[in-house]
């Protein structure tokens, strides 16, 4: 699991270490260094580095780092200094090197250009987590030559105009290649915004580990976390055991969101399926998926329940919405299942998903357990806040928070980078594993479905929404090839297993690897 903190913590947890002594900087430094030659290593003979340096120890780590691709590695590295003060030591130690600091306002265009023009990397130091996500003017047209030259860029601690805890960017910060960052991972670098920038994240031990905080403000799942929380069937496993899921999925106006809803479960390795929808649509659920067991909703059902006592005492998790009309009789009855406003046997489900049609359900009186899970998008969320008197405008990650706090429950934000609140007020997860190739109707719906069976198989709330969040990405990107080609939703349910089993068989290798 990645864990990441926020600005605060980061300081805090320097400060012991600083206060011993440690070179916390130079330690910094030499490992950007490293990384540095490390993207240099096909570069053309003689490459050269151009350091963009801030005043603050940020500008410092890119400074030292100057001085030692100079020293330790002999390459041409020089800075430009973007701040009318600079990082003396940092600057005093570059050029002892031999290393040349160009004053941003001493550079006229073409001088910049020609700067750019010979620079075969340049190292974004000029913000850190000191760095608020706003461009002086006076750098913004450094920050357009940088972009505009297309010179790979590697960030330190983090993208510069980005705010380490909460992600925000300025929309000039430079996209890097890489962000080498130290002590820890910053918050900002897995949330929207800065994560869109970071590029692939490097960790660089700075012996913090122990002075962080044990409470993380972001966390993301890895591919080893899948094996140790995704439940697999044992020798004594029965399809009660590995979960049974009821789906209240599908209308007249939408029958196809129950076949992709459905497929989503079982492929995700659901003991049984249930779907209780109208016979028209059971007929075409059945027709894709025979191993489903249907359960005919319609006229003259609407009073009484679907599901007997007995049946859903031997069902473990539910899921409503996915192509249901926000006044179907199931979305009302579903919503106070899942909110103990149901007469049922203490052992029904308490556990689900409410998605699509069945968040419009949701008023400022229902209170869930972090065990239910609502999955809206961006719009469905903010229709979901006005009704909640919450500020629908407020930045992915608080108006996650603000709906899981108003409602108990998990919210699962979904987004190019999906967000998931836990109801019960545990650390933000940023699951960031999508391509752009799921943004097509009826992914949501699969998606809902993986989560009803992760559910059953009795993930807690939290972890079942990043691990589904993880799975359907990942069968995402293997449906559309890396996202090289496009895919429809029922393509991403049919690579539910084959995503799994690659996620699974590396995990193991890996683990091998290191016995
Ligand atoms: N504290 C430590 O021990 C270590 C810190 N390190 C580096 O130090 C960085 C933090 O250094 P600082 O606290 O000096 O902060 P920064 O170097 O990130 O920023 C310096 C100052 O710039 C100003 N500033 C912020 N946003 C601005 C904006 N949009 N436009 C113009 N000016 C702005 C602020 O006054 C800020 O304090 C870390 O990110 C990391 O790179 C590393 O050297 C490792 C050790
Ligand atoms: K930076």
């Amino acid at each position: 699991m990645l864990r990441a903190h926020g600005a605060e913590a980061v300081r805090e947890a320097e400060r012991p270490l600083l206060e011993a002594g440690e070179p916390l900087m130079l330690r910094a430094a030499a490992a950007l260094a490293e990384r540095a030659v490390h993207h240099l290593r096909s570069a053309p003979f003689a490459p050269q580095v151009l350091v963009l340096a801030g005043a603050g120890s940020n500008g410092g780590d890119g400074l030292h780092a100057a001085a030692i691709l100079r020293r330790e590695h002999s390459l041409a590295a020089d800075a430009i200094t973007a701040a009318p003060r600079r990082h003396e030591e940092g600057a005093a130690a570059l050029e002892a090197a031999g290393g040349t600091l160009h004053p941003l306002a001493s550079l006229d265009e073409e001088r910049l250009a020609h700067l750019l023009c010979g620079a075969d990397l340049v190292i974004d130091s000029i913000l850190g987590i000191g760095g608020r996500p706003e461009v002086p003017a006076e750098l913004l047209p450094l920050l357009e030559a940088v972009r505009d030259s297309g010179v790979p860029v590697l960030a330190a601690d983090l993208p510069s105009f980005v705010d380490a805890t909460t992600g925000q960017a300025a929309p000039e910060a430079l996209p890097a290649r890489e962000t080498v960052t130290f002590g820890a991972v910053k918050a900002g670098l897995l949330l929207p915004g800065g994560a869109e920038l970071a590029g692939t994240v490097h960790l660089v031990d700075l012996g913090l580990e122990e002075h962080l905080p044990a409470r993380a403000a972001v966390e993301r799942l890895e591919d080893a976390d899948v094996r140790a929380l995704l439940p697999r069937p044992g020798r004594d496993s029965t399809k009660y055991r590995r979960g049974v899921v009821a789906l209240a999925v599908g209308s007249e106006q939408y029958p196809g969101a129950a076949v992709l809803a459905v497929s989503g479960a079982a492929r995700t390795g659901a003991g049984m399926v249930r779907c209780l929808a109208p016979q028209a649509v059971l007929d075409l659920v059945l027709r894709a998926r025979p191993e489903t067991v249907g359960h005919p909703v319609g006229p003259g059902r609407a009073g009484g329940r679907v599901l007997d006592d007995e049946t859903l005492a031997r069902t473990h998790a539910v899921v409503i919405g996915p192509g249901l009309p926000g006044d179907d009789p199931r979305v009302r009855r579903g919503v106070a299942l899942l909110a103990g406003q149901m007469d049922v046997p203490a052992e029904a489900p308490r556990r689900g998903v409410l998605d699509a049609g069945a968040l419009g359900a949701i008023d400022p009186g229902t209170r869930l357990c972090p065990d239910v899970v609502l999955t809206p998008h961006r719009g469905e969320a903010e229709r979901l806040a006005r009704r909640l008197d919450i500020d629908p405008d407020l930045p992915a990650p608080e108006l996650a928070r603000a709906l899981a706090a108003a409602t108990g429950a998990t919210v699962l934000l979904k987004g190019a980078i999906t967000l998931v609140a836990p109801g019960d007020g545990g650390p933000l997860r940023s699951q960031d594993d999508a391509t752009p190739q799921l943004a097509t109707a009826g992914t949501g719906d699969v998606l809902a479905g993986v989560l009803g069976a992760l559910l059953a198989a009795g993930l807690p709330g939290p972890d079942a929404a990043a691990l589904a969040a993880l799975l359907h990405g990942r069968a995402g990107r293997l449906a559309s090839r890396d996202g090289l080609h496009p895919l429809v939703a029922l393509d991403v349910a049919d690579s539910l297993p084959e995503a799994i089993g690659t996620i699974l068989a590396d995990a193991q290798d890996l683990n091998r690897g290191a016995r």
